[in-house]
């Protein structure tokens, strides 16, 4: 996919053409599409409410996966390849679907508050994360480490004992969408920065707190949870996302935390695409207790998300995460199928998905944007999961697709264990990539 190169109008004429505190547009609406209005319900409470945290790993079989499906723990989280040719089918009900209404529309964004920015002396994030296990913000604060000293040191080298002009301040917004932030933000923040303090010194550490006050400011309307619908049963997610992106691991993750609600989890392996996604699936449902459904590679997907949803209703599930393939080498194909796994997912229960989760790779940067386009348009995403942030991450993206796309964050992953995949925080994230200490 091309990587979208961001426009960016010329800097002077935007800073005196128009007042620091002209409203920012507020981020488009989220494409609606036909069907039935389903949106996730945003509950008062937080990510961090909803979610117990994550018990020990079960490594035990889950009692209903069968002996024959038991495979090797190393398996787990691999990046593997497609596998050449596709076994015959077998043991599936092809299912005859009739167009139903495509897919239902994503949660609209909040508008954004109009607060301005404080200015206590902000201490700056210690360099080097302790030793020992680390935790969850030294994690996340390595992984924006790429983002956050890039900016930091621009910020350093730009306001060092220098009065603010518009030669400095395009810099600052060049820096700012190199680091994937997106125009719009980068405009903000650079308005915001200058607002009052033309020709006049500012610090480092001042420009560090304005910039994770603007970007806390654009992730917060997105910073939601995913809370179950308790009267849906079984409450359906689908997963969607390219290939690689983390699909797999993100719903064994997720089953866990699921679990550790007491919920009881069943889970499809739709990417019948890749054998090994379907092994792969198999041993986190045995390390998470999970049931999984499984059959043969190269089987109708659809059929098995419909056989899966059978199972699930007779056996009193209370979650269904079907995982799908994200072969992107085969556009057309991999579109079809979406669709068709939706359509089937819909004749089982009109208001399903309740939840459709697009999984995104921190390190792509640019290409979330389209990815996220392309999801958008084939299975109605209602919301996100960015993982690999503990990478050499690019997570600056974030705020970009907040503001084009303004569709609930969930949660973000910052490494392979179950246990590393966390709510998403606008705050935390915010600081982080201001590279900024954590809050109390
Ligand atoms: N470092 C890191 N690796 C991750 C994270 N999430 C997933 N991975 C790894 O990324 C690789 C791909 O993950 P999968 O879950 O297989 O991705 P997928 O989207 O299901 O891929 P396909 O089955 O090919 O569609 C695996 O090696 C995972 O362990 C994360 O948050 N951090």
């Amino acid at each position: 996919m091309a990587e979208t190169k961001p426009e960016k109008p010329g800097f002077l004429s935007r800073l005196f053409g128009r007042k620091a505190d002209v409203p920012v547009p507020a981020a488009p609406a989220v494409p609606q599409a036909g069907g039935e209005p389903e949106t996730m319900p945003s509950p008062p409470a937080t990510a961090a409410d909803d979610l117990v945290p994550a018990p020990p790993t079960v490594t035990a079989a889950s009692p209903d996966t069968p002996e024959e499906d038991k495979v090797a723990l190393e398996l787990t989280g691999a990046d593997l390849q497609p596998v050449e040719g596709l076994a015959p089918e077998h043991d599936l009900k092809e299912i005859v679907a009739e167009p139903v209404p495509e897919a239902r529309p994503a949660a609209t964004p909040e508008p954004e508050p109009e607060a301005q920015p404080a200015f206590p002396p902000e201490p700056e994030a210690p360099a080097v994360p302790p030793p020992g296990k680390q935790s969850w913000w030294q994690r996340l604060t390595e992984g924006m480490r790429r983002t956050s000293t890039s900016l930091s040191e621009s910020v350093t080298g730009l306001f060092t004992k220098r009065k603010l002009d518009a030669a400095t301040l395009e810099e600052l917004e060049d820096a700012l969408v190199q680091a994937d932030l997106g125009v719009d933000t980068a405009l903000r923040i650079t308005e915001a920065i200058s607002a009052g303090r033309y020709n006049k010194e500012i610090s480092p550490q001042e420009v560090k707190t304005i910039l994770a006050s603007e970007v806390e400011k654009a992730l917060a309307p997105v910073a939601l949870p995913l809370t179950v619908a308790r009267e849906k049963k079984p409450f359906v997610i689908l997963m969607v996302g390219v290939n690689g992106a983390g699909k797999t691991t993100t719903i064994g993750k997720l089953s866990q935390k699921f679990r550790a609600q007491g919920l009881k989890v069943m889970l499809a392996a739709g990417d019948t695409f890749r054998a090994a996604a379907i092994e792969q699936l198999k041993v986190w449902g045995e390390r998470v207790g999970a049931p999984v459904i499984a059959r043969a590679q190269g089987s109708d997907a659809a059929g098995l998300a419909f056989d899966a949803l059978q199972e699930a209703k007779a056996t009193g599930m209370d979650v269904v995460m079907i995982d799908t393939a994200g072969r992107l080498q085969n556009k057309a194909g991999l579109m079809a199928e979406l669709e068709k796994i939706v359509r089937v997912v819909k004749k089982f229960d009109e208001s399903a998905p309740h939840a459709t989760l697009l999984v995104l790779d921190a390190t792509v940067g640019q290409n979330a944007m389209s990815q996220v386009e392309l999801f958008q348009k084939v299975a109605g995403v209602t919301g996100l999961v960015m993982t690999k942030l503990d990478g050499t991450a690019r997570g600056g993206i974030l705020v970009a697709l907040a503001a084009k796309f303004g569709l609930p964050v969930h949660f973000i992953g910052v490494g392979e264990r179950v246990e590393d995949l966390e709510p998403f925080e606008a705050r935390d994230f915010a600081r982080a990539i201001a590279g900024l200490e954590e809050t109390a």
